[in-house]
């Protein structure tokens, strides 16, 4: 009977040990798995991968003994291949290709949210990604929202009609709220910058937030010291601005010797400096924030490299259906099963079928009661890989995976996969 774990919200699953064991019968060690204390998984990870009951063992059977783990084999990977033209209903969701700058179906605008006020480099790229949207401030917090009643009387009942921003800015919904309650279309999230590596913060959101990764944009990122009028570089003492632009200028702001103040968004920083007029304070923010708020540029391009880019993702409610015709890019979360060489032989297999990776990321699986060793931390993986979920290869690939991980070793439903998004390339 199959089980589709996209139906549970929180998985019972089973602490186990593998162990390796020299079989006499073959030279390659083979893998059992040993279940021990039951405890439950919580995840917010949303699954749509299916498990066949008859593999075992989602129920927590103690003494269930799961057959032996095959190492991936370069040789016969051709085995998990199928050539159906339908497979998916095995496989995680096919979703998202991107709608760019396409007016929404009643003919007004795309509404972008992005987090910071006006000036923000996310206001830059929610207008790279979508040339002539409506791009709308929002308050970053994760917070829940504690107004949703007064809003939906204002705009349901009242048919009151209030600048979206402000009313976003007043409520403090989050950036990714506003697009879960249908307040904006789309959502700008920044993912990675070229000096600071991965926004682990927003990796995180990504699985909290029921929404679709559709596109994605980069975005040059050249930073200002920005400071009001009459201010000189040797008058300041402290300086403003969300701490991934504070990061990106290390070295400068070394040098200058200044104290860094980390807020919310770089234009807020300017903000911030402008309106209450400080003069020992700077900002570090773009030149567009620069004259939006009225501010000097004592400083330009102060980054640590001048190569300085920021990739940002573009969130929507819904998935669209990935194609053939054009490059598609792929995002997945997993987590695997610990054992000699687990990570290793997931990525086996898409080099197998020549599928180029293009990112990895681990983060620690939350909420997960530790391992008895103490030593051991279940990681979730993103990977991110050039090809399309309609993409017979890609299938073949993500199958491989779910047999690997998820027939044997898994009777729980492992890897907890899988995919979130898939993003148009060729349109970025
Ligand atoms: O504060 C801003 O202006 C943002 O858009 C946020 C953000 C980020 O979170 O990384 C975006 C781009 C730059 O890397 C610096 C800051």
């Amino acid at each position: 009977m199959a089980a589709s774990i996209a139906a549970r919200s929180s998985v019972t699953s089973i602490y186990r040990q593998i162990t390796a064991r020299p079989s006499p019968s073959d030279r390659e060690p083979r893998y059992t798995v040993k279940f021990r204390e039951p405890y439950i998984r919580r995840r917010n990870v949303r699954l749509s991968a299916s498990v066949n009951s008859n593999d075992g063992a989602i129920d927590g059977n103690s003494d269930r003994k799961a057959p032996a783990l095959e190492l991936p084999s370069f040789d016969d990977d051709a085995s998990y291949d199928v050539v159906s033209e339908d497979p998916l209903h095995l496989l995680p969701k096919p979703l998202s290709s991107a709608q760019y700058s396409k007016p929404v179906a009643d003919g007004s605008r795309l509404r972008v949210a992005y987090q910071g006020v006006r000036g923000a480099y996310s206001e830059s790229a929610a207008e790279k990604a979508y040339p002539n949207c409506e791009a709308v401030p929002c308050d970053q917090f994760d917070a829940a929202f504690q107004f949703r009643l007064l809003a939906k009387f204002l705009f349901v009942k009242l048919k009151v009609s209030i600048n979206l921003s402000a009313i976003l800015l007043f409520l403090s919904w989050s950036l990714l709220q506003a697009v879960e309650r249908w307040l904006v279309d789309r959502a700008v999230l920044p993912i990675e910058n070229s000096l600071g590596g991965s926004i682990h913060r927003n990796y995180d959101l990504l699985l909290r937030h029921r929404l679709h990764i559709v596109g994605e944009v980069k975005l040059a990122v050249r930073h200002c010291l920005l400071a009001n009028q009459g201010v000189k570089v040797e008058d300041l003492k402290r300086v403003l601005s969300h701490p991934q632009a504070l990061a990106q200028c290390e070295n400068t702001l070394t040098k200058l010797g200044l104290v860094r103040e980390a807020v919310d968004d770089t234009a807020g920083a300017a903000k911030d400096v402008a309106f209450q007029n400080l003069k020992d304070t700077g900002a570090v923010a773009s030149s567009a924030a620069a004259s939006i708020y009225g501010l000097n540029i004592l400083a330009e391009d102060i980054q640590d490299d001048c190569d300085n880019v920021t990739r940002f993702l573009m969130l929507a409610r819904e998935p669209i259906i990935p194609g053939t015709d054009r490059p598609f890019k792929t995002s997945i979360v997993f987590s695997l099963e610990w054992g000699p060489g687990a990570l290793f032989k997931a990525l086996a297999v898409f080099a197998l079928r020549q599928i180029n990776l293009t990112k990895i990321e681990s983060r620690p699986l939350r909420n997960q009661p530790s391992r008895s060793s103490d030593i051991y931390f279940d990681y979730l993986f993103y990977v991110d890989f050039e090809a399309s979920m309609a993409d017979q290869n890609a299938q073949n690939a993500l199958r491989h995976l779910k047999v690997l991980f998820l027939t044997h070793v898994a009777a729980e439903c492992l890897p907890r996969s899988c995919t979130f998004s898939v993003l148009l390339k060729a349109q970025i």
